[in-house]
């Protein structure tokens, strides 16, 4: 969790940029309050004189009207501004955040606290940004009225600052209390997250598993929302209570300022002044109370995204997020990984799985195998060849140059990877003549003799630079991830389990006919496999066990066992 005082240093750097927006629905702000305080007080004057408002009263009158209404206008326009470009830029800024942070630390962060910040919290912001602008509004009222009050009688201002004090107390400690009810109805909704996940992504697990199911209602989603529902109760009644408490205060007030009337002679044009005020104080009060649950909510909701922003402020250097001309992505040798180590952060002060010291040395046009046992090491061996885990010791060369981490972006290019649990997008992404990334016209085309291979092309055709369905198959969603492999053309290509969810006669051509053409056209091959059977069709085989390499078996040795 960040300190408050971190938090309003990010406050503070996120208005900077709209600091002369802020001072016009300030300045605005308090002229509109300014302008309905003055009305106040030329009502108090017409109901203190004879003959009614009339002439330059009346001109007045409306003269500042108009100023309370164009005031008001312009700092609500300016506020409004001011927040929802504030939101925009959290949006922005958070998605940039997790575009560039380490793998590693996105895969600490898991996907359950990420999903409930990014549109939850973020909306709770937003939300309290829409009242913001008639709070502040509210404010200078209320300051305005205070101001004129005292100008009015001191003695009567006395009463009603201590009047105030109480009110301000009784909210402040409401607001610490909700504030914790809120903080813990938002650790349970990380808990409803993960529960809603399981519910949506282990559909059929559960409809296939009675008890598992009313577990997970009865046990889970049940006991869940029922605190939340608790601890936001507990919290808004809390405020409710304040609220009622502070509006029966109002009115001891004005009884004790009609008191005072009855005890010490106090001028009628003061005492119908200080109750005309009053009344019309309630309204913005109440107007400000109103809004605390929101400030309370929101407050949470800031320090869940600072937390989130605080753990994500590494980001990969030149980690480009602008569309630019890249380099031609080519590799003349190959890649060496030299004393390479990994260690995961231990879990539950458990042992933590390390990897390496690993050096192998792959060269253009060869097909490697990566095998070994489940949990040997193999996937986490590709995602630092791929340069998604930063070795923690050692180091990879590329064409004899080292990755360092000015370039692990532009190394990581080489690649394109079928993980086993590969995402699949929609859209195809082409490098056009210039080496610029984007969906270029002649995808379609490209697209179709690969979609035709891989027996897909009655399923699925190329539109508008996106695939026309994903409602596939999951052996035929993994082929279309091959179609982007083909299209992008790239020197490396990595595919963990790829052939796992073919039928036969297609892993057959997987092995037999698609990955000797590739190799053929002088692509660097790493597959990682179960498949014994075609392991003779390997140039290497190398064999991970507890992390390290503790086999390389080479091409002409392969040939012999196979003769
Ligand atoms: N994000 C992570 N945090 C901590 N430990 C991890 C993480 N990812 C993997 N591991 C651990 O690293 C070890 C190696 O995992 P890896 O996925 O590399 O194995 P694998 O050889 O690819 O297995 P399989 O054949 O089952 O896919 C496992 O013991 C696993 O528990």
């Amino acid at each position: 969790m960040t300190s408050n005082s971190s938090n309003a240093a990010e406050v503070a750097r996120l208005l900077k940029p709209f600091t002369p927006w802020i001072v016009l629905s300030a300045i605005t702000g308090i002229g509109a309050g300014g302008a309905t305080v003055a009305l106040l007080r030329t009502i108090n004057e017409v109901l203190n004189q004879d003959g009614g408002m009339a002439g330059g009263l009346l001109l007045t009158f409306i003269a500042l009207s108009l100023i309370a209404l164009l005031g008001r206008v312009a700092s609500d326009v300016s506020t409004n501004f001011v927040g929802q470009r504030l939101v925009a830029q959290v949006r922005k800024s958070l998605a940039q955040k997790i575009l560039s942070a380490p793998i590693d630390a996105l895969e600490r962060y898991r996907t359950h606290r990420l999903m409930p910040v990014l549109s939850q919290d973020v909306d709770m912001i937003s939300d309290a940004a829409f009242v913001l602008s008639s709070t502040l509004i509210s404010v200078a009222v209320a300051m305005g009225c205070l101001g004129y009050l005292a100008w009015l009688s001191l003695p009567l201002f006395g009463l009603l600052l201590v009047a105030l004090v109480i009110g301000i107390t009784i909210q402040s400690l409401t607001q610490t209390r909700a504030e914790a009810g809120f903080w813990k109805a938002r650790e349970q909704e990380d808990q409803l997250h993960k529960a809603y996940r399981a519910i949506s992504e282990g559909a059929k697990e559960l409809r296939m598993h009675r008890e598992r199911r009313t577990r997970m209602f009865g046990d889970q989603i049940e006991r869940i929302v029922d605190r939340i529902r608790v601890v936001n109760s507990r919290a808004i009644n809390t405020y409710v209570v304040a609220a009622a408490f502070s509006s029966a205060l109002f009115f001891l007030l004005i009884a004790l300022i009609l008191g005072w009337a009855a005890f010490r002679t106090t001028e009628s044009a003061v005492l119908s002044g200080f109750v005309l005020v009053l009344l019309f104080l309630k309204g913005p009060m109440d107007q400000i109370a109103g809004t605390l649950p929101n400030v309370g909510r929101a407050k949470v909701a800031f320090q869940r995204i600072a937390d989130l922003s605080a753990r994500f402020a590494t980001p990969e250097p030149h980690l480009h997020l602008a569309s630019q001309n890249a380099a031609p992505v080519a590799l003349e040798r190959g890649i060496v990984m030299r004393g390479v180590r990994y260690a995961f952060e231990s879990a539950d002060g458990g042992k933590p799985f390390v990897l390496g010291p690993i050096d192998l040395d792959l060269r253009c046009g060869e097909t490697v195998f990566v095998v070994g046992d489940n949990g040997s090491g193999k996937t986490t061996l590709i995602k630092l060849l791929l340069g998604l885990y930063a070795p923690q010791d050692g180091e990879i060369l590329r064409d004899g140059a080292v990755v360092t981490p000015e370039t692990r972006d532009d190394y990581r290019q080489l690649f394109t990877t079928v993980f086993s649990d590969f995402y699949l997008f929609e859209d195809l992404v082409g490098q056009g003549k210039d080496g610029k990334a984007g969906a270029t016209a002649s995808l379609p085309q490209a697209a179709q003799p690969y979609l035709q291979r891989l027996e897909i092309a009655h399923k699925v055709s190329v539109k508008d630079g996106s695939f026309s369905t994903l409602d596939l198959s999951t052996g035929q969603r993994k082929r279309l991830a091959l179609v982007h492999a083909y299209l992008e053309g790239r020197p490396v290509l990595v595919f963990d389990e790829w052939a796992a969810d073919q039928d036969p006669t297609f892993r057959h051509l997987f092995y037999t006919e698609l990955l000797p053409e590739l190799r053929a056209k002088g692509h660097l091959l790493v597959v990682i496999s179960h498949d014994d059977r075609y392991f003779h069709l390997a140039d290497r085989i190398v064999t991970m066990r507890a992390g390290q390499v503790v086999q390389d078996k080479g091409r002409a040795h392969l040939e012999s066992l196979a003769a």
